[in-house]
């Protein structure tokens, strides 16, 4: 099984993505005819390799046909993910296109205005002749062949996107799909059965936050035509690389977002962007708040790790592959990257691993409410739990709780510890284990069936009698527990 390890020292979007697992080795033919047979189009591809802090890394690029855009400009993708009310109000006095392509004409800059930190998507254009005095609505909406919803945008009303009113002297029509349409074109393209169950849990990921976000059903959220074809690219485009490389397990870092303010499509929101902000909570993404000025983390990105991740944080032992460079679109002082890591992880290494040890010190419960907190623990997916009396200040009897879990559970037995105990505070470490291989096998003996566990640990090892087919056995059989342990540790074991 092929496993990758994240790094998102930078942060995570899906281009970012979509580039590091090119870099990595997925077949750029494979991406790029996978993409060609989705019923999406208007937009063309640039993989190129560009150096980033003098480090050379792939970029991977999704660029807007003429046509594609309402003022019929080359220019980078926008995202535009709304419901259908297009009511966004804009901040008075904002100079910001309406549809805040990237319009360098000649360079395609992403310098923002005033030091603004804006998403490279979204950076406002510097051509002067667009007329947007006018206010327009979306008249009758129509299911079109292309698998979107046409708006096309009467006299009347007001049509506000993320920055101004904004209306223009020709009636122009935009395609606004919904996760329906946007399931149907995956599901219609000539791509893998994995590759479009991960596109499809990726793009559900996204529209349940976004749904969040602007408190409506995820049936009636509906991704603006620009941003639908940048997501579906970034989107489908990670899951056609994940499935050429044939990825089997992934481990992420915790992912590093920036600070401060990002302008797209709704106007100026805080870093982490709102539906960027749900998909850390609804998914227990660990996220490592830095204060470098911008977002670095978008939705996207951070719905592919909630789609794909295994393991939260590096292996505790592995074995580097290959190392695989996606760049981001803006300059940080520190390389903007995201690593890509092909690994073999120190699973394979079955002596170590490491586990969390979480403890708290109580002494105001009663015997009930322990013994509830510690079945929610184990319930939660806790290896072990269990309470140490302990003298406490103020000379209270107390008992220590701790537990043992999974590193990826920690979060989740936390919250345990704070909903179903007294305690305000707890202290976890994450510790080194050695342990013995294991392995279960049942050998019938003259009494039944019982359970074995067979413990190694190199030339070392031992044999135990499971306790709880001991226990089944002496109940069964009406005999003492003993003597089902005699009998089988008697008995030549097969
Ligand atoms: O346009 C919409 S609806 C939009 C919503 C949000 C929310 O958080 S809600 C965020 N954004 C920003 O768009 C860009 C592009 O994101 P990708 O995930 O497509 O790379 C990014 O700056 C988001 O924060 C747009
Ligand atoms: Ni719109």
């Amino acid at each position: 099984m092929k496993e990758l390890y994240l790094e998102c020292q930078s942060g995570i979007s899906g281009d970012m993505t979509v580039a590091a697992l090119l870099d990595l080795g997925a077949d750029e033919g494979v991406l790029r005819r996978g993409l060609a047979s989705l019923s999406v189009d208007g937009y063309a591809l640039r993989i190129s390799r560009v150096k980033k802090q003098g480090i050379e890394a792939a970029d991977f690029d999704v660029i807007l046909e003429e046509g594609e855009h309402p003022h019929g400009h080359v220019h980078h993708v926008e995202r535009h993910i709304h419901g259908q009310a297009h009511s966004y109000e804009a901040p008075h006095g904002e100079d910001v296109h309406p549809h805040e392509a990237a319009h360098g004409h000649e360079d395609h800059s992403y310098e923002a205005p005033h030091g603004e930190n804006i998403h490279p998507y979204e950076a406002a254009h510097g051509h002067e002749d667009h007329s947007h005095g006018e206010s327009h609505s979306h008249g009758e909406d129509r299911l079109f062949a292309d698998g979107g919803h046409h708006h096309s945008h009467g006299e009347e009303g007001v049509h506000v996107h993320a920055g101004h009113e904004h209306g223009h002297t020709h009636p122009h029509s935009h395609v606004h799909r919904g996760l329906a349409d946007i399931l149907a074109i995956i599901e219609g393209g000539d791509l893998s059965c994995r590759a479009k169950a991960l596109a499809a849990k990726i793009f559900h990921i996204v529209a349940q936050a976004e749904s969040k976000a602007h408190g409506m059903p995820v049936e009636e959220v509906h991704f603006h035509e620009v941003g639908a074809v940048d997501s579906i690219v970034d989107i489908v485009g990670a899951a056609i690389c994940l499935d050429n490389l044939d990825i089997g397990r992934v481990w992420c870092s915790p992912l590093c977002e920036g600070t401060g303010t990002v302008r797209c499509a709704h106007g100026i929101m805080p870093v982490p962007a709102p539906a960027t902000a749900n998909i850390l909570a609804e998914h227990h993404i660990p996220v490592r708040l830095t204060d470098t000025e911008g977002e670095r983390v978008t939705p996207t990105g951070a719905a592919i790790v909630a789609a794909v991740t295994d393991h939260f944080g590096a292996p505790a032992y592995m074995r580097v592959k290959k190392v695989g460079l996606g760049a981001g679109k803006r300059d940080y002082p520190a390389a903007n990257l995201l690593r890509a890591y092909l690994i073999e992880s120190g699973e394979e290494d079955a002596y170590h691993d490491e586990v969390e040890v979480i403890t708290t010190d109580l002494d105001d419960m009663t015997g009930e409410q322990m013994g509830y907190a510690m079945e929610r623990l184990f319930a939660a997916g806790a290896k072990d739990v269990h309470y140490t009396p302990v003298f406490m200040k103020k000379n209270r009897p107390g008992y220590c709780l701790t537990v043992l879990c999974a590193p990826e559970l920690h979060e989740e037995c936390i919250r345990e510890i704070f909903k179903n105990t007294s305690a305000i505070g707890v202290r976890h470490v994450l510790q080194k284990r050695t342990k013995m291989k294991r392995d279960l096998q049942d050998v019938e003996t003259k009494l039944g069936n019982i359970t074995i566990k067979r413990c190694e640990y190199g030339e070392i090892s031992k044999e135990t009698v499971e306790y709880e087919s001991a226990k089944k056995l002496a109940d069964a059989k009406n005999i003492p527990l003993d003597e089902v342990f005699r009998v089988a540790k008697s008995e030549p074991l097969a």
